[in-house]
């Protein structure tokens, strides 16, 4: 999977969606993510690559809104006009605002795409209702309607429709995966977080997830946030890569250009390591 083409990186006129200024969170020396800084334009997959324990999980709950940093800003460019700072029209400081605000961003604006699908379902209620959910949070009430758009994401991640009414628990652990990605992005996130999206599942799942995440990307113009510890993953679903090290970023550019050429000798031991069995 190495050797697929990265995706068609979107023009970098496009605006700016997330600034990270100087993030900081560490639980002790090395442990966390520390001074990173980076700009996510819209349209654009920014993967985060490093071994396990080199701080991205813990990067994307800070970014996502989910873990106060110790330190830094991180600035969003709502849609929505009225989550905007009031002293700053069009810029929202992510922790300057109240947790009801966050999780009013978490639904209206974003979505998170967890590793383990059981933590971003409801897995006693129907897959139909696990769809339905976040599009009621908005205010959509029409039955009819919340069925109709559970057939068509079902069918989008390629699901079996007929199987609206089963409960997520009964699905394998690829069908919960599509079954997350449909509910995160039935409401159509502007920016969407994915920790790790086909960790833990086999390597033929892996694929087709791959192939249909990819598709989604392309076709939905996604702006995303990817955390993985697998190149593959990144190189095909990444326009941009940061490569973490002990919570540092020790190599930030292109996919290709990272994966092609690592200049960093922690990004040549990654890279190598993937390339020789
Ligand atoms: N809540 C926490 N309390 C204390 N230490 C933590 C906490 N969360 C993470 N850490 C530590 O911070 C470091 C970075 O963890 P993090 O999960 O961000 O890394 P990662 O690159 O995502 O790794 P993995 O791929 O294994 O999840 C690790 O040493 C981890 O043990």
């Amino acid at each position: 999977m190495l050797d697929k083409p990265v995706l068609e990186r979107p023009d970098l006129d496009s605006p700016a969606l997330l600034d990270v200024e100087s993030i900081t969170r560490l639980y002790g020396p090395g442990k966390g993510c520390e001074a990173i800084d980076f700009r996510l334009h819209a349209g654009e997959v920014l993967g985060i690559v490093g071994e396990s324990g080199s701080g991205k999980s813990t990067l994307l709950r800070v970014l996502a809104g989910l873990e106060a940093p110790d330190a830094g800003r991180v600035t969003y460019y709502p849609l929505d006009r009225s989550l905007s700072d009031h002293s700053r029209e069009g810029e929202l400081d992510l922790y300057g605002i109240g947790d009801a605000r966050r999780r009013a961003l978490l639904r209206l604006e974003w979505g998170l795409v967890h590793q383990n699908p059981r933590d971003g379902l409801r897995m006693g209620v129907s897959a139909g209702a696990n769809i339905g959910e976040r599009l009621m949070a908005l205010g959509d009430r029409h039955y009819g309607q919340l069925r109709a758009a559970g057939c068509d994401w079902m069918r989008q991640v390629e699901l079996d429709a007929e199987r609206i009414d089963d409960a997520p628990q009964t699905f394998s652990g690829g069908m919960q995966q599509r079954l997350q990605i449909a509910r995160t992005l039935v409401t159509r996130p502007r920016l969407v977080f994915m920790d790790e999206p086909t960790g833990g599942l086999d390597v033929s799942v892996q694929a087709r997830l791959l192939d249909m995440l990819r598709t989604l990307v392309r076709q939905l113009g996604l702006s995303v946030v990817l955390v993985t510890h697998d190149l593959a993953v990144a190189r095909l679903l990444s326009h941009r890569l940061l490569v973490m090290r002990q919570g540092r970023v020790v190599e930030a550019g292109l996919t290709d250009q990272i994966l092609d050429d690592p200049q960093h000798a922690y990004s040549q031991l990654l890279v190598s390591s993937v390339l020789t069995p």
